[in-house]
């Protein structure tokens, strides 16, 4: 509290009083604030204007922006009704703008129609993951699944995840997925491929010009990629790396595009982020940082430190507002509110959503192999599934035609395990084994085993096959199944051997079809049948080929991994492919 006296400092030091305390504070018994002149001022002259009935002026400028607003309270929709509407142009709203100089606010868009690409920056925590909610929030209610596909890229913390049921979310990838990563790298080029040429052939250089020209239309991709900088050192970023580079750069007529954050535009290759028309930054630590981004402007120093406050260069730099996805007063609640909005579209659409990007199980039960539909169907018309083919999760079955069929494996009990899934077949089966082997006998197949008894069905076949080939039946009759030939090989004479031999080599035209299992020792033996198999370049191999040199394809990786648990080489016409099998 001020004190107003004055006092007089006399001769000998003494202070004298000059005027008196006016103030009345003495009267006061408990004193917390005086007001200033000022304060007391403008009281005197609301209270007077009010007392004499004066109305206020309309304020020269607009209040600030404010730090929460949804997307619902800018432009609010109803999606069923949006979802009908044709549109000639994809475009998200983003916030809304402050421009004090023209003393207006407004709504902000981006046509990614039209300019192609995003990339938000932003310090950690300012605002960038619940910007690409807003963005997918935004979309999704905008454009039906039909016209806009959305690819989410989580590399952030788990934020995207309430996206995921949007019935316009084809997929969602975090950091450790990298396998499915790679595959969707795939898909992508090859959607790049497709779409191109789709414009080739029309002689026309954008979708909208393709669309009108052919009738038919492609769907808007758009690619949400949260945290940039957090795939460094993974393995699949040098390929990601490139897809996001041609997405960039030619995205934009093929109607693909990307919205990205990062931390730091320094993070990121220039040759990538100038391939961005609109780059947006959120609170920097560093005010050059926000230069760099946005250019020069006095408002990189003055950024005021709000969540979902960014600075956009359009003419001018403008200060935006982010607006939430959804409403809610916490974290807590916009998370929930959003997966119930994402939930309702998935409800509500009831056509056919985007091919999520197929992924075969992490552990293939047999139980549930057996039940899946396309498996069924293939032993039900008379096929024998194989495995799942990695890439295209399709089932893999015995091509008959292709030729007897190798299976190269050093553990026994998946040569058992195999053996039950060919039982399981409409086969006629006869079983060759050595005289251990750990097999049951099955319904619907003969096992033999023993010198003698395996020597005389050797014997019996041949002759079979004989007749058949005399009488030229060469319908698929029977399929042989040689188990365990390292072992079963020591226990026959070579006539046997060579009988043997024959009923592989010339069976097939007499409708003998074989499939033959053995261990690693085949590499090494030098009798007419194993000298016939190491020809073979049908087959299923359990092992690298760096551990075995009879199935040999041409397509040989140079750096080998080892190989998952359950997942096996299938070779065909010399050209191997990964399947995950239910041998284990
Ligand atoms: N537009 C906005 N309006 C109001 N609050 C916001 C807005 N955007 C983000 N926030 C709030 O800011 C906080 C951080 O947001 P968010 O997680 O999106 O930031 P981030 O930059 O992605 O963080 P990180 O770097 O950790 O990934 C959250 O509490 C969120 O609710």
């Amino acid at each position: 509290m001020e004190d107003h006296t004055i006092y007089l400092i006399n001769d000998i030091g003494q202070y004298e009083i000059l005027n008196e305390d006016l103030s009345g504070l003495e009267a006061a018994e408990t004193i917390r604030e005086v007001p200033t002149e000022l304060e007391a001022i403008v009281d005197q002259m609301d209270a007077l204007t009010k007392s004499l009935g004066i109305a206020e002026l309309p304020q020269p400028w607009l209040p600030p922006l404010a730090e929460r607003m949804t997307l619902e309270e800018i432009r609010p929709l109803s999606f069923e009704q949006a979802w009908q509407e044709k549109k000639q142009s994809v475009s998200i709203l983003l916030g809304v703008a402050d421009i004090p100089q023209e003393q207006k606010q407004e709504p902000v868009s981006i046509n990614l129609t039209k300019d192609g690409n995003v990339l938000l920056y932003g310090a950690p925590g300012t605002g960038k993951t619940t910007f690409l909610q807003s963005v997918a929030m935004d979309l999704a209610r905008n454009y039906s699944p039909e016209e806009v596909v959305l690819y989410l890229l989580d590399f952030g913390t788990n934020g995207l995840a309430p996206l995921g049921s949007l019935p316009h979310v084809a997929d969602l990838m975090l950091l450790d997925q990298g396998e499915k990563i790679a595959k969707f790298v795939r898909i992508l080029e090859q959607e790049l491929a497709k779409r191109k040429k789709l414009l080739s052939d029309y002689g026309v250089g954008t979708m909208e010009l393709y669309r009108q020209t052919s009738g038919k239309e492609e769907p808007t991709l758009v690619i949400l990629l949260d945290s940039f900088e957090a795939m460094r050192d993974e393995a699949f970023e040098p390929a990601l790396q490139s897809l996001l580079m041609r997405v960039s750069r030619e995205g934009l007529s093929i109607g693909v595009h990307l919205v990205m954050t990062a931390g730091r535009q320094s993070n990121l290759r220039a040759t990538l982020y100038s391939n961005f028309k609109h780059q947006l930054t959120l609170k920097q630590n560093d005010s050059s940082e926000v230069r760099s981004i946005v250019g020069s402007t006095p408002l990189a120093t003055t950024m005021e430190d709000i969540k979902g406050r960014a600075l956009m260069k359009r003419h001018e730099v403008d200060v935006v507002q982010f607006a939430l996805p959804v409403a809610g007063h916490n974290d807590i609640q916009v998370v929930e509110n959003l997966r119930t909005e994402a939930q309702t579209m998935r409800e509500a659409w009831q056509v056919s959503r985007p091919s999520a990007i197929p992924m075969v199980p992490e552990e293939l039960e047999a139980s549930a192999f057996y039940q899946m539909p396309a498996v069924k169907e293939a032993y039900a018309a008379g096929q024998l599934p194989l495995g799942l083919d990695m890439e295209t999760v399709e089932t893999v079955t015995w091509q008959v035609a292709k030729g007897n069929l190798l299976y190269l494996t050093d553990k026994e009990s998946q040569m058992t395990s195999f053996m039950e899934q060919i039982a399981k077949s409409q086969h006629k089966l006869v079983v060759l084994a050595p005289r251990l082997h750990s097999l049951s006998k099955q319904e619907g197949m003969e096992l033999v085993s023993g010198e003698e008894a395996v020597a005389n069905m050797i014997e019996a076949l041949a002759q079979r096959v004989e007749e058949r080939l005399t009488e030229r039946k060469s319908q698929h009759d029977l399929t042989l199944l040689v188990y365990d030939w390292g072992s079963l090989a020591d226990e026959l004479d070579a006539n046997s051997i060579s009988s043997l031999t024959f009923i592989l080599d010339k069976g097939r035209r007499a409708g003998y079809h074989a499939i033959i299992m053995s261990d690693l020792s085949l590499g090494r033996r030098i009798d007419s049948m194993s000298k016939l198999l190491k020809t073979y370049k049908y087959g299923l191999s359990a092992v690298r080929f760096s551990d075995q040199t009879v199935l040999s394809p041409i397509n040989k990786p140079l750096r080998e991994q080892p190989l998952e648990s359950q997942v096996h080489y299938y070779i065909e016409d010399n050209i191997a492919s990964k399947i995950k099998v239910i041998m284990e």
